[in-house]
């Protein structure tokens, strides 16, 4: 059909339209500067400058020379970071509408974690999953799975008992096999258990990969179509290794359910749920898989319970204080439990230091923005890897005196009740915030409280002398203590008891 010139005339208007806003938007872009950040080098921009090591320490000096939100860019990849809560408040709450996607990390689909819930796009596929687990781990839903919790927090105290030296080991396969009971009915082996071990390789291959700085090809992500024996490209090997243990940790747990459901012997469990209420689909099946290995994520527990026994042990102060006001509600004749919280001010302050001092995830996970944005004069480009530091935020002086003391007093106020500052900043911010956060904290603080009642912690003696502990952490998207070691022992004969017959 040929145009009228008339037609012409209204298609050539509409152009320039186009044309005029385009190039607004494109004068105003490049008006509006970037937040300040260290300066880039010639072709690399600041690849360099993104740390490996501890990038949470770094991203927190940054905030000294350049302020509450920093940019920095390496190969076509710009990274904002926000370093203090309100930036993060502003952004990811505020304008949630914004800024509650994720950016493409390339290595998620190279290491086959496209299914994790935690770094999906902010798309229908998200909403649905999001939707689905919310309903199993909003507040009151998890208090269903706190007789399990409360069952394997008895089990951690014998297997202390019995052999306090491997501690690091207990709480991490306790932290699993919580998961594993609520999330498949699958009760683990006390040791070298094929789904736990699976798990633990394939999360630690994942998170040890995430940041910007972690895999080359994070920051260059046309490096995945490389083979394997190409310089360079080495990431292709532990991506297969990966991927093996991912596909192996989605079928396997859930191949058990579905066989125990078959037989009627299944113990109720999320998985058990989700497959009776949906319909026997290929993709409901792959997609009930995904929310069972996203729970996998719930083992970020496990670096809360690592500084809880790094702070027990290097703080006798602090101990003796949470067991006085522990003995006076117990009694010293049963265990603290969930009734007895609010009267336990101190140990309440305690679970919100661990979770301050050491944040089990210091950068918590990144978010991008879905459209360019102006805050605070400066721009934040649609694209951008947008990273909370959670550590900076923790660790702001202004709000935190000694910051890097590990000083539950903070939060009391002179009267020894609790004060108002019960945000636990690790949980992340926004729409994207942890769904898993009611779940983590029943395990934690009971943890806590149940430990405290029946152990005294001191430094392990080599020699006579006092075994040095570092107090380092690893440098992962989910950060651990590096193991140390410790005495730990029944603080009397009565509560040693009291373990055994603990269940
Ligand atoms: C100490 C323990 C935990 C910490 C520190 C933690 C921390 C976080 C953080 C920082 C985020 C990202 C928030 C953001 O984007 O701003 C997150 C997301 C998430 N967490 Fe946790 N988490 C913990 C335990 C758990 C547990 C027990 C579960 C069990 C289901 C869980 C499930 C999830 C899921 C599914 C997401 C993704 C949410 C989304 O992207 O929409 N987490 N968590």
């Amino acid at each position: 059909m040929a145009f009228s010139t008339l037609q012409y005339v209204y298609v050539t208007l509409a152009i320039f339209a186009a044309g005029c806003v385009l190039s607004k938007i494109r004068a105003h872009r490049s008006l509006t500067p970037f937040p300040p950040g260290p300066p880039p080098r010639f072709l690399i921009g600041n690849l360099l400058d993104f740390p490996v090591k501890q990038p949470w320490i770094t991203y927190t000096n940054w905030r000294k020379q350049y302020g509450d939100i920093v940019y920095a860019k390496a190969l076509g990849q710009r990274v904002i970071v926000l370093n203090s809560t309100k930036a993060v408040r502003d952004l990811f709450e505020k304008r949630s509408h914004i800024y509650s996607d994720r950016p493409l990390i390339a290595m998620r689909d190279i290491l086959g974690w496209k299914f994790v819930v935690g770094l999906m796009h902010y798309d229908d596929e998200w909403r649905k999953n999001r939707r689905i687990l919310h309903q199993k781990y909003k507040q009151d839903a998890a208090l269903a799975y706190r007789p399990v919790q409360l069952s394997k927090i008895s089990e951690l105290l014998k297997a202390i008992l019995r052999d306090p030296e491997n501690f690091e080991h207990h709480y991490k396969y306790m932290t699993a096999s919580i998961i594993m009971a609520t999330v498949y009915g699958y009760e683990s082996a006390p040791k070298d258990d094929t789904f736990i071990d699976n798990g633990d390789k394939a999360i630690t291959i994942m998170t040890n990969s995430m940041f910007p700085g972690a895999s080359l090809v994070n920051s260059v992500p046309f490096l995945k179509y490389l083979p394997s024996w190409v310089p360079g490209s080495q990431f292709q090997r532990r991506a297969e290794e990966c991927r093996k243990l991912t596909r192996e940790m989605l079928d396997l747990p859930f191949e058990f359910v579905k066989r125990n459901m078959q037989k009627g012997t299944a113990i109720p469990s999320v998985i058990s749920s989700l497959i009776q209420e949906s319909e026997d689909t290929a993709e409901n099946e792959e997609m009930i898989k995904g929310l069972g290995a996203t729970s996998y994520s719930g083992t970020s527990v496990a670096c809360a319970l690592g500084t809880f026994f790094l702070a027990a042990t290097t703080h006798p102060d602090v101990c003796k204080r949470a067991q006085a006001e522990i003995d006076s509600v117990t009694g010293l004749r049963r265990l603290p439990d969930y009734e007895d919280r609010t009267s336990l001010p101190f140990v309440e302050a305690i679970y919100r230091e661990v979770m301050r001092w050491r944040p089990a995830m210091p950068m918590g996970v990144a978010h991008t923005a879905t459209q360019d944005d102006v805050y605070e004069g400066y721009l934040i480009p649609k694209g951008a890897t947008i990273m909370s530091n959670i550590w900076a935020m923790a660790h702001d002086p202004t709000k935190y005196s000694e910051p890097d003391i590990f000083k539950p007093e903070r939060f009391l106020t002179p009267k020894g009740t609790l004060n108002d500052d019960n945000t636990i900043l690790t949980f992340g911010f926004g729409r994207r915030i942890c769904i898993g956060r009611h779940a983590a904290e029943s395990t934690i603080w009971a943890t806590i409280a149940r430990v405290l009642a029946v152990f005294d912690f001191s430094y392990a003696v080599e020699n006579g002398d006092p075994v040095p502990i570092s107090g380092e952490y690893t440098d992962a998207l989910i950060s651990h203590v590096i193991p140390f070691r410790c005495k730990i022992q029944p603080r009397s004969e009565i509560l040693r008891q009291l373990i055994e017959e603990a269940n």
